[in-house]
């Protein structure tokens, strides 16, 4: 393994060079030479790019055509300017996403690719939102596990290499049938049984390992289900929660793969979003911990259809439950515990259940108008 052949070297160089200091730890003499775990001797100079405080920080998002990356990238455009957020994916993107700001072809299993991007781009934040989600993942367990932990650590050496803040997202299905599930706290068991929840919590331990050892500065949130009007989720086991509303305005019938009483936490995107930027933007004092569970609300597929049936009484919801997901719905948590990001960095969510499904029907409400009108 060409890190640890590397480490192993660098790290007896940094002991002999200090006189008298056999007994030091490891990890300290690795963290005080400012070790990167791939850093290959050619790239030394790379490392000594440094950037003003008042600097933006370029960002680099991966994964970025999925349900998510759009919405963040104009979020941190409108923060940080246009061309300091480069959007990227292993898809073609949409003409509007490609006209509305800098789009590059990005393979996160193509370390050397990354790296050149990283390089050329001067990038300083890493997103990481390349994955394939709890049901797809399931599906197909050879690529999950490709793209969600290989794809990872290529990420994880190239954000310690080039000094970057490093934000990965994690997600209630981190947990499993035998962690508490009503709430579930920040530290508890973590036995999830899909392997999308086995590399998220892969990712949580690496990321921190990383942060512990290399100084990486390593950000994660587990974030819930999380529901968008103008963009469509990639294959989740909470994917009902969007579907319904596309179903209702278009059918004003749905069916639904989960059971009426199946209670999962879950969140707006605007909320997700505003979330990721401020824990990437929160003082590194305020973090105690580098992993947190954010939540907004839980609901019901029954009390997320009542709630649409306020104003749309007509719609007709029915239930044909998909096994494959609500195996797995049931072993996730059903109400989420986030008391340590609202301690520690401010965290407060801004839509709950009425407020959601106002906006969604807002949205779609406009968007009905508009075709009209053309
Ligand atoms: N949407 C949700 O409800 C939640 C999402 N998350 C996490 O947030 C992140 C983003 O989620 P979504 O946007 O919903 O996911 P998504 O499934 O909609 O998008 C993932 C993107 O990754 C891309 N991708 C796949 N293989 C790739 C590769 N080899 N190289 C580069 N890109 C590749 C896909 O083309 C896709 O555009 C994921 O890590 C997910 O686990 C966590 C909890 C909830
Ligand atoms: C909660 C998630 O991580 C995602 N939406 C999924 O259902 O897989």
């Amino acid at each position: 393994m060409p890190v640890f052949r590397t480490l192993s070297k660098v790290a007896k160089q940094a002991l002999l060079s200090t006189p008298g200091c056999s007994c030091q730890p490891l990890t300290v003499a690795v963290r005080n030479i400012s070790f990167s775990p791939r850093q290959v001797t050619s790239d030394a100079s790379f490392h000594s790019v440094s950037f003003s405080e008042t600097d933006h920080p370029k960002v680099l998002i991966t994964g970025g055509l999925g349900q998510l990356g759009v919405g963040l990238a104009k979020l941190l455009r409108k923060r940080f300017g246009k061309n300091n957020v480069i959007l990227s994916d292993i898809r073609k993107p949409p003409s509007n996403v490609f006209h509305s700001g800098p789009f590059i072809y990005s393979d996160i299993l193509d370390y050397k690719n990354l790296r050149e991007i990283v390089v050329n781009n001067r990038i300083t934040w890493l997103v990481h939102y390349s994955a394939l989600l709890s049901a797809v993942g399931e599906a197909n367990v050879a690529l999950a596990r490709s793209v969600n932990i290989n794809g990872l650590h290529n990420i994880l050496d190239i954000a310690a290499e080039h000094g970057l803040r490093l934000f990965v997202p994690s997600t209630i299905g981190a947990f499993g049938p035998t962690s508490p599930r009503n709430p579930t706290p920040d530290l508890c068991v973590q036995r999830p049984r899909t392997i999308y929840g086995v590399s998220k919590v892969h990712a949580e331990l690496m990321g921190e390992y990383y942060h512990h050892r290399y100084g990486l500065d390593f950000r994660c949130l587990r974030y819930p289900g999380i529901i968008s009007a103008d963009s469509m989720p990639g294959g989740g086991t909470t994917d009902y929660a969007v579907q319904i509303f596309h179903d209702a305005i278009k059918s004003g019938k749905f069916e639904c793969n989960l059971r009426p009483d199946t209670r999962l936490p879950m969140m707006y995107i605007d909320d997700c979003l505003r979330a990721t930027l401020e824990v990437m933007e929160a003082p590194v004092d305020t973090l105690s911990m580098r992993t947190y569970n954010i939540n907004a609300m839980s609901f019901t597929p029954e009390e997320l259809a009542q709630e649409l049936q306020k104003q749309m009484p007509e719609l007709d919801v029915t239930y044909d439950v998909d096994h494959v997901r609500q195996a797995i719905a049931d072993s996730w948590p059903m109400n989420f515990d986030d008391s340590n990001a609202r301690k520690d960095w401010g965290w407060k969510h801004d839509y709950d259940l009425p407020e959601l499904v106002q906006t969604m029907l807002n949205f779609f409400g406009a968007e009905t108008l508009m075709a009209r009108a053309n």
